[in-house]
């Protein structure tokens, strides 16, 4: 393998009259956790379905684990693991079965298949209800559970699809650590998350995709480094958020700012100084996408 786990290269796709994806670049490297921001049908499962071979592209290349998504399918299949929005387990059966079905599914003789899911079911938090059924698990059980038996066999490279998505804080949190650990042991993460505080959270580096490309990608810190400087961020006297001012950073312009508050700002407005945070870049770069919402 290069020391590239993916390089995407003008990858373009359409369906029907619609161009989804118009030119996309991107290179991740080994080891590496990515997070994939977009809009709401930006594109970000097209780009996933099309790394993991599901989807063939129009135009472009993609090499995934240094293999052609085109035309080494097989050996781009047995480099990854997928978890997708909707990740298939059988809910009438246990998780254990359910570990031990993939196993022996993916080659593992019986007594492989009993260790690897006995493994697992600890390393996930699931020994205790290891013999419950699955449709009776938690979201967040769920959840553990897809993404255990897409790491049945171990694959340098991993695909999760809004991973954490509906998941509560506790939840959210532990499904971070196991990514982290995976990150840890070596495994590359390709991630698409609703959510900006998971990529500023796991990710090494964020890619924001907006009207069928990429329009920034860098790591968090530059990424909020990208728009600038401090917010002035006003409160009223219930604490809640009612404007926030953007500013180049430099001490005059946040005392010009303030020099105008003196004068404008109601009774009881409080105000705070906070560097950018994610969303603010986010809604910036794909401020251009009409109707766009995350
Ligand atoms: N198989 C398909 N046939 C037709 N249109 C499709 C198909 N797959 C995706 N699309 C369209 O492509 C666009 C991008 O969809 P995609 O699911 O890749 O977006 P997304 O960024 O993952 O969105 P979300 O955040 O809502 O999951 C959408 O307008 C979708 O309707």
């Amino acid at each position: 393998m290069s020391s590239l786990a993916i390089e995407v290269s003008g990858l373009e796709k359409k369906f029907g009259q619609q161009t989804v994806l118009k030119g996309i670049d991107l290179a991740v490297p080994q080891g590496k956790i990515v997070a994939l921001l977009g809009p709401n049908g930006a594109g970000k499962t097209t780009l996933i379905n099309i790394l993991s071979t599901l989807v063939t592209p129009d135009a472009g290349s993609a090499k995934v684990a240094g293999y052609d998504v085109v035309r080494s399918k097989e050996e781009v299949k047995r480099s990854i693991s997928l978890t997708g929005q909707f990740a298939a387990v059988d809910e009438a059966l246990s998780s254990e079965e359910n570990l031990r079905m993939m196993g022996r599914l993916c080659g593992l003789s019986c007594s492989e298949a009993r260790l690897r899911a006995s493994e697992l079911l600890e390393h996930f938090g699931l020994t205790e209800v290891a013999r419950k059924r699955v449709k009776t698990f938690s979201g967040g059980m769920r959840r553990r559970l897809d993404l255990a038996v897409s790491l049945v066999v171990r694959r340098p490279i991993i695909f999760l699809d809004e991973p954490t998505t509906g998941l509560d804080t506790r939840s959210r949190r532990a499904l971070w650590d196991i990514i982290l650990d995976l990150s840890a042991s070596g495994v590359t993460v390709f991630l698409t998350t609703q959510y900006l505080e998971e990529a500023d959270q796991l990710a090494d580096t964020i890619a924001v995709i907006s009207g069928g490309r990429i329009v920034a990608h860098g790591t968090p810190t530059e990424m909020k480094a990208r728009i600038g400087g401090e917010v002035v961020e006003l409160r009223n006297a219930q604490d809640d958020v009612i404007r926030e001012i953007p500013t180049g950073g430099s001490i005059a312009e946040v005392k010009d700012i303030l020099d105008s508050l003196v004068h404008s700002a109601e009774e009881g407005t409080r105000i705070s100084i906070r560097r950018p945070s994610l969303d603010d870049v986010f809604l910036a770069l794909t401020a251009t996408e009409k109707g766009a919402s995350l």
